[in-house]
C-alpha cells in the first residue's frame, strides 16, 4: 500500500525575532511521528515555537506548513489542521459558558448553528460532560477548564495538537487524569515543557536553546543528555546563569 511520505509538521528556515530580539533562529523541522516533545529551559523559545506552529505569530522568515496548510497566510485552513492548548486555560477562553466556548472555533470553522451545536454535543459526550454544556466556565476548577480547552481544540478535529505547559497549576490527579486522556488520542501531540519527565516513551525530542535545537531524537536518548545539563547547571553556585 502507498504511504504518504511528507512531513505532517514542517518549518522551513523559520527565525522569529519580535522587537529585533533573534527568539526562534533559523529552525527547520519535519516531523511525522505521533508523539513530539519540545524541552527547553525558560526563555528558550520554547512558547514562541509553540504559537508560530499554530499559526498565532507568522515567522520573520522561513515557512510553517501542518498537513500542507501554511499556518500563518491561511488562518481558516489551520483551524482544522492544527489546535493549541495554553498553560493557563484562562489565557484561551472567552465566553461565559461551556458550550458557547466549545462552539466558537467551529463557527470560525464556517459550521453554522445546527453543525456547531452537533459538533459541541457530540464532545461533550465523548468526555462524560453532556451536564457541563450550559455551565458557567469561572464556576469550573482550573483543572476543569483546562478540559474544555481540550475540547474546545479536539472539537475541530485537529491533525496535530501542541500543548504548552499544559499542566502547569494543576493538582496529581487532574495532571495524571489529563495525560490519560491525551495518551488516548489518535492525533499528533507536541508537548512543550521544561520537565523531562513529561516525555516518557515519546517519539521524538527536540531540545531547544536560544531559539536553535541542541538535540533531535527519541525520549530515550534526549531526555537523559538534557537532564543531566540542567542537573550541571542547577549546581552551580549562584544565579548568574538564569536564561535571558
Ligand atoms: N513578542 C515578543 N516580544 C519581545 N520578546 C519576546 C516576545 N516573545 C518572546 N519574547 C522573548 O523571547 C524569549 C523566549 O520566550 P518564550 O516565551 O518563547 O520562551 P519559553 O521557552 O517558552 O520560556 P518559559 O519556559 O519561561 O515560558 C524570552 O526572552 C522572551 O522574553
Amino acid at each position: 500500500m502507498p504511504t504518504d511520505d511528507r512531513p505532517l509538521i514542517s518549518l522551513d528556515g523559520v527565525s522569529y525575532s519580535p522587537d529585533g530580539l533573534m527568539v526562534i533562529d533559523d529552525l527547520t523541522l519535519k516531523a511525522r511521528e505521533r508523539r513530539i516533545g519540545v524541552l527547553g529551559r525558560n526563555g528558550s523559545g520554547k512558547t514562541s515555537l509553540a504559537r508560530l506552529m499554530a499559526g498565532l505569530v507568522p515567522a520573520d522568515r522561513g515557512t510553517v506548513r501542518i498537513a500542507d496548510v501554511d499556518v500563518a497566510r491561511d488562518r481558516k485552513g489551520a483551524l482544522g489542521v492544527i489546535g493549541i492548548l495554553f498553560q493557563n486555560p484562562d489565557h484561551q477562553i472567552i465566553f461565559p459558558t461551556v458550550e458557547e466556548e466549545i462552539g466558537f472555533g467551529l463557527a470560525q470553522m464556517g459550521r453554522n448553528k445546527a453543525e456547531v451545536a452537533d459538533g459541541v454535543a457530540a464532545v461533550l459526550r465523548r468526555f462524560g460532560k453532556a451536564h457541563w454544556a450550559s455551565a458557567a466556565v469561572n464556576l469550573l476548577s482550573q483543572g476543569q477548564r483546562q478540559l474544555v480547552c481540550l475540547m474546545s481544540v479536539l472539537v475541530m478535529n485537529p491533525r496535530v495538537i501542541v500543548l504548552d505547559e499544559p499542566f502547569a497549576g494543576l493538582d496529581m490527579p487532574t495532571t495524571l487524569q489529563l495525560q490519560r486522556v491525551l495518551a488516548g488520542l489518535d492525533l499528533t501531540i507536541v508537548m512543550i515543557t521544561h520537565q523531562p519527565d513529561m516525555l516518557k516513551g515519546y517519539d521524538r525530542v527536540i531540545w531547544l536553546e536560544r531559539g536553535a535545537m541542541v538535540q533531535d531524537g527519541p525520549a530515550s536518548e534526549v531526555v537523559p543528555t538534557f537532564t543531566a545539563h540542567m542537573t550541571t547547571l542547577g549546581g552551580a553556585d549562584d544565579l548568574s546563569d538564569l536564561a535571558g
